[in-house]
């Protein structure tokens, strides 16, 4: 799914507005239409269990002057008409109301019930703090940080313990770069209606206390125009992540799926091997061979019998390279440490390697130290750092705005992939373009989650993926094993062992997307 700036989705609307052909103001009905039809299922739930009356309930909607505060009054007259209580006001924001937002409000006029208005402090009203507050003061025409008497109002919608749905944005984000944006003059709201598209800002940490859940809501867009922009960021759901997966032949053999080589683990740390070779083996890599010192070969043997093992001239850690002729894919770092033969052995690796290398933890650390390597890598190569590793190879520490933009550049100037990991890892691709990934959870958050994603990269590049897709598709089913994983377990007790044994079931679910 793409993701889409303002100003693309404005070109959208009147694209919209001028081929479907529907008039703007009839879009918007239909926009404030599917507000309406989300509160009317998820209220419910969105009230406190001591108001459980519908009679009782209060739906307080705040609009601006706009398109945006134009949604609120369609959703106001929507929820009245249906016998809710509301309370409006409307921000004076602006002394240029748009002429949808005047029609909207001609139309709630013809309503019994009076609108409050908002033009200065003292007419800023006490919001309650059992309500629904509607926050529909901007959207996508946010042109300058908030102020006046728009960010005043933020401020005390910001004191409520009501909950806040804010409509297509919470009011004062900027939908990409908040750098220069500041927290407390945007609403921190708990779910999010946005129309037909997500906005980059909604996947960034720091936003991460104005934005809660986000429901896309489909308005109908115009497929047209949405098929042929062009867009930098996508997020990747499921639907598009079953594409990528490959139907095995019936007459298929070991052969067809490649041999793996995964060169992990030292002492102390021969469980990062374990992790990334299971993973690897369980991800559909025809053979996996995994180089490791030699008094790691007893673990790793004991773990998987399915392992070929490859032993290291040193006892303790990675050293010399194995002959890479045999191999199909590559996947390096988790525990190896950063010994000075390490480092020897990793540059030959890079100047050797004819396949694409997937490069984690130490490996990543190792070229953070030598970033003059970066150029040598072959050309499609996987870079999964976390964001310390990230921050490591950009130089500095970044906002996770910053980090996507420098995410881009590095791997346009190298011909390579970068897997950012988080919540919402973001992979970028040599071309600029940027995947937003839409699973994981915060359990996990624990050691050797990551080594379990090189082991699943690698064996999909084995299994002869192209890097975008081997990339693309790891990072997806690795975080919806985590998500299966759960299931069984909470975000406390969550570990790597529990993701590798829902692999079967993460790739399998991609049918049901
Ligand atoms: N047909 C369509 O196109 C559809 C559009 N839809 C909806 O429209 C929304 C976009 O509407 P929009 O473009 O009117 O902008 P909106 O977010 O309401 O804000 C603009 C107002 O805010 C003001 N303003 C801006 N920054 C400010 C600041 N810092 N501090 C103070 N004021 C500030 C600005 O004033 P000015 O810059 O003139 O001073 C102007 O008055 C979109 O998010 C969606 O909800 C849907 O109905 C689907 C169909
Ligand atoms: N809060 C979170 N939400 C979703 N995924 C997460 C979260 N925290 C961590 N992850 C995922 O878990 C993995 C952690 O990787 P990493 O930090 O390299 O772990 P390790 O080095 O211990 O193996 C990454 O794939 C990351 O995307
Ligand atoms: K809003």
């Amino acid at each position: 799914m793409k993701i889409l700036s303002a100003e693309k989705i404005r070109e959208a609307d009147a694209y919209t507005i001028k081929h479907e052909p529907i008039k703007s103001i009839d879009l918007m009905e239909r926009a404030a239409g599917l507000c309406f039809d989300w509160l009317y299922a998820a209220a419910p739930k969105l009230f406190p269990d001591s108001i459980s009356e519908e009679k009782d309930w209060v739906f307080y909607i705040v609009c601006g002057t706009g398109n945006n505060g134009g949604d609120g009054l369609v959703l106001a007259r929507l929820l009245q008409r249906n016998g809710y209580n509301t309370e409006v006001a409307v921000v004076h924001v602006s002394d240029k109301p748009s002429k949808d937002f005047t029609a909207s409000l001609d139309k709630l006029g013809k309503g019994k019930k009076s609108v409050i208005e908002i033009k200065k402090t003292a007419d800023i009203p006490d919001f309650p703090d059992n309500a629904i507050i509607i926050d529909a003061i901007f959207g996508t025409g946010l042109n300058r940080p908030s102020e006046g008497i728009g960010r005043e109002v933020i401020e005390k919608i910001n004191q409520s313990k009501s909950t806040k749905v804010s409509i297509d944005m919470p009011s004062g984000l900027f939908d990409c770069d908040n750098a220069k944006n500041d927290p407390k003059g945007i609403v921190r709201s708990n779910h999010i209606l946005t129309f037909q598209l997500p906005k980059l800002s909604f996947f960034l940490s720091e936003n991460e206390a104005m934005v809660g859940a986000v429901h896309i809501l489909d308005i109908g867009l115009h497929p047209d125009f949405l098929k042929n922009i062009d867009a930098t960021f996508h997020y990747l759901t499921g639907s598009e992540a079953a594409e990528m997966r490959k139907v095995r032949g019936t007459y298929s053999h070991k052969g067809t799926y490649g041999h793996a080589l995964i060169i992990a683990g030292a002492e102390g740390k021969w469980g990062a091997a374990v992790l990334a070779s299971k993973a690897c083996l369980r991800s559909g890599a025809g053979l996996v061979t995994t180089h490791i010192g030699t008094q790691g070969a007893d673990i790793l043997h004991n773990a998987m019998p399915e392992l070929m093992i490859q032993h290291d001239k040193a006892g303790t850690h990675f050293s010399n390279l194995p002959d890479l002729s045999d191999y199909d894919a590559i996947g390096v770092g988790p525990g190896i440490g950063k010994s000075d033969d390490t480092v020897r052995a990793l540059k030959l690796l890079i100047q050797e390697a004819k396949v694409p290398l997937v490069l984690d933890a130490d490996a990543l650390n190792i070229l953070a130290d030598n970033l003059t390597w970066m150029a040598f890598l072959p050309k499609g190569s996987i870079l999964t750092p976390h964001p310390g590793e990230f921050s490591r190879l950009a130089g500095s520490k970044l906002s996770h705005f910053e980090s996507i933009e420098k995410q881009r550049e590095i791997s346009q100037k190298n011909g390579i992939y970068i897997l950012l990991k988080g919540a919402n890892s973001s992979l970028s691709f040599p071309d600029g373009r940027v995947l937003i990934n839409s699973t994981g959870n915060p359990g996990m958050a624990s050691g050797g989650m990551g080594d379990t994603l090189t082991g699943i990269i690698t064996g999909l590049l084995a299994a002869q993926y192209k890097p975008l897709e081997a990339a693309a598709l790891a990072m997806f089913v690795h975080g919806r094993a985590g998500d299966l994983a759960l299931k069984n377990q909470s975000v406390e007790s969550l570990v790597a062992s529990d993701l590798i044994d829902n692999l079967g079931k993460a790739f399998e679910s991609l049918s049901h997307d």
